[in-house]
């Protein structure tokens, strides 16, 4: 469903993005790990196609985000970090606005609407200002925008990001009712959560690829049976800590 080849990004000297490869199917949540700087957002952003590769590509459903861009996306669910939303609009205004701009059918924009309102249980905030809403149901909503067309892919920026351990769970029972019938691969900093709520793990580490397994094979790597272990062994933080 998702096949990245050999994506490379530099901005000036600095290669944020060296040569990242890999597959990812049906019926897999990947965590996208690293540490900061590590190349996680970009590589999302390019797999998105908001960020054009210096070289390589990524193949979504079998579309190019390179030479077919719209249709590539248009088999994409992106959350970006801090996903814009606008304040004074309902979540089901907002969520219209999207159907319009993603130019899903006007017949079945309602439907789109209010399934993907279900889905991201914001019922019970349907008729307030997303400006009022609490961080928790802000990214619910944002992540209401990245499913409102029903894509087998779904790539996730750190959705539990600053979420109290209440929405962070809200969130991963989500992604795990989507879990079976799409592709998800999310960037996350909490490791802690990635054993409940990923199938599947990559650490990147300055740009590429230093690791993929079940979250149990990469604890495996470790001295203490953790992930947070084998995360610092595999990249540089413990040697930077020990400096
Ligand atoms: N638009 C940009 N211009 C210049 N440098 C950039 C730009 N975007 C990213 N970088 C650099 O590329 C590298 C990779 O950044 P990126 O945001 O992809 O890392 P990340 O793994 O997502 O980090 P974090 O975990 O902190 O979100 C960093 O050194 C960053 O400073």
């Amino acid at each position: 469903m998702l096949d990245i080849r050999n994506l490379e990004k530099s901005f000036g000297a600095k290669r944020a993005v060296q040569g990242v490869s890999f597959t990812l199917d049906k019926g897999t949540v990947l965590g996208f790990l690293g540490p900061n700087g590590a190349g996680k957002s970009t590589t999302m952003r390019m797999i998105a196609g908001v960020l054009e590769p210096d070289s390589g590509d990524a193949l979504i459903d079998g579309k190019s985000i390179v030479s077919d861009r719209r249709t590539a996306q248009a088999a994409l669910g992106y959350l970006p970090e801090g996903a814009p939303l606008y304040e004074d609009m309902t979540p089901p205004e907002f969520l219209s606005f999207m159907a319009a701009a993603r130019k899903i059918d006007r017949a079945k924009r309602k439907d789109a609407v209010e399934r993907a309102i279900a889905d991201a249980r914001i019922t019970t905030v349907a008729g307030q200002r997303i400006g009022s809403l609490s961080k928790g149901y802000r990214r619910r909503v944002g992540l209401a925008g990245a499913i409102l067309h029903d894509p087998p892919v779904l790539l996730l920026d750190e959705p539990t990001d600053g979420l109290d351990p209440n929405q962070k769970r809200a969130v991963r029972a989500l992604i795990a009712r989507m879990a079976p019938t799409k592709a998800i691969l999310i960037s996350t900093h909490t490791l802690t959560e990635v054993p409940a709520m990923c199938t599947r793990a990559i650490i990147v580490d300055r740009g590429r690829v230093v690791a993929d397994g079940t979250p149990a094979e990469l604890t495996e790597k470790s001295d203490d049976g953790s992930l947070e272990s084998a995360f610092m062994r595999l990249t540089d933080q413990a040697e930077a800590n020990a400096r």
